[in-house]
């Protein structure tokens, strides 16, 4: 059977991350920065290691069957690729930004010199609001263009602001893109193998938003509790050996899970245990 071909950032904000969730899939993954493909036989799978901004390419062509990439390095290819799933790292917003109080609007843009690597992107948002402006294409380090005197104002990836105050900018106008770390196909082809590859990877995604909540509480009240802990399906529910108490268990979303635990408790269930899940399949 032919190997699942798959396209995985090899250096910047991506690469670490795209590995770590590869690993927990179960996946080999490299452990020398400089090797530049792994093929893991035994899982139906090769990976190549690739700049995060050619991925969308390889994968349009139909060269490669599966990448993981930014979705703004997407929108920027005009690829015909399709985004699968969203891998929630990576997190990024695309934002214009100039000198600290001169901007606070885009229709400030007309006749202005804009700095950015997402050509696609800013042509795109450019023409859509009929906004005359000059788009100016840098490989990175965009946030020093202005001081350089090649652009007025940029449009670059935002993640604590950190970089656009050490360089005395600040963002202006609406977020143009928000972004993070997804998964892609070719538009319209489900590549062989890909269901499973996709299955464990959202499975991972899964164990790591989700926990495993039980507890016990008095039967009349089950009702109650399992309106607080619908689960994913349905939760689970087992008579004790004390009378007119059950057990309940149910996966819950990690974020809020203290909450929870405090109201189970304030209806009356005890023995409350949060576990974390390591892996799943829905
Ligand atoms: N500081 C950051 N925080 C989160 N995501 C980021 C950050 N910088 C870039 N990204 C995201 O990483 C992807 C770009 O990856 P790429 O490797 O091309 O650039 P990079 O991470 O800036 O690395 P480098 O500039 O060192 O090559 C985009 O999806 C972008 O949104
Ligand atoms: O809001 P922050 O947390 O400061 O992060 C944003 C910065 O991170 C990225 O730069 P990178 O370090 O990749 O350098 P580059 O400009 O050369 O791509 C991005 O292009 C911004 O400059
Ligand atoms: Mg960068």
């Amino acid at each position: 059977m032919s190997l699942l071909r798959i396209a995985v950032p090899n250096k910047g904000s991506l690469a670490q991350s795209a590995a770590e969730i590869l690993r927990e899939s179960g996946y080999r993954q490299r452990d020398d920065a400089k090797q530049l493909t792994l093929t893991d036989s035994e899982n139906g799978v090769e990976f190549f290691y690739l700049r995060p901004r050619d991925i969308a390419l390889y994968v349009g062509e139909g060269t490669l069957d599966v990448g993981i990439t930014g979705r703004d390095l997407l929108a920027d290819s005009g690829a015909k690729v399709e985004e699968v799933t969203g891998l929630g790292f990576g997190r990024s917003r695309f934002r214009f930004a100039g000198p600290r109080g001169v901007y606070s609007d885009i229709s400030q843009l007309a006749g202005a010199r804009i700095a950015t690597s997402y050509v696609g992107v800013m042509r795109a948002f450019l023409e859509e609001r009929s906004i005359d402006a000059t788009v100016v294409r840098l490989d990175g380090a965009v946030e020093t263009s202005i001081q350089l005197g090649v652009a007025d104002v940029i449009a670059d990836v935002v993640e604590t602001g950190g970089t656009l105050r050490q360089a005395g900018l600040e963002v202006f106008g609406e977020t143009i893109l928000e972004s993070e770390a997804v998964l892609v196909t070719r538009t319209g082809a489900v590549p062989d193998g890909f269901e499973v590859f996709r299955r464990r990877v959202e499975g991972v995604l899964v164990a790591r938003s989700y926990v495993m909540m039980d507890y016990d509480i008095p039967t009349d009240r089950v009702e109650d509790a399992v309106r607080l802990t619908p689960g994913i399906e349905s939760p689970t529910v087992a008579p004790l050996h004390r009378d007119g108490w059950s057990a309940v268990r149910a996966m819950v979303p990690r974020d809020g899970a203290q909450k929870l635990m405090d109201e189970l408790y304030g209806i009356g269930a005890r023995g409350i245990l949060l576990t974390d899940i390591h892996a799943c399949r829905l």
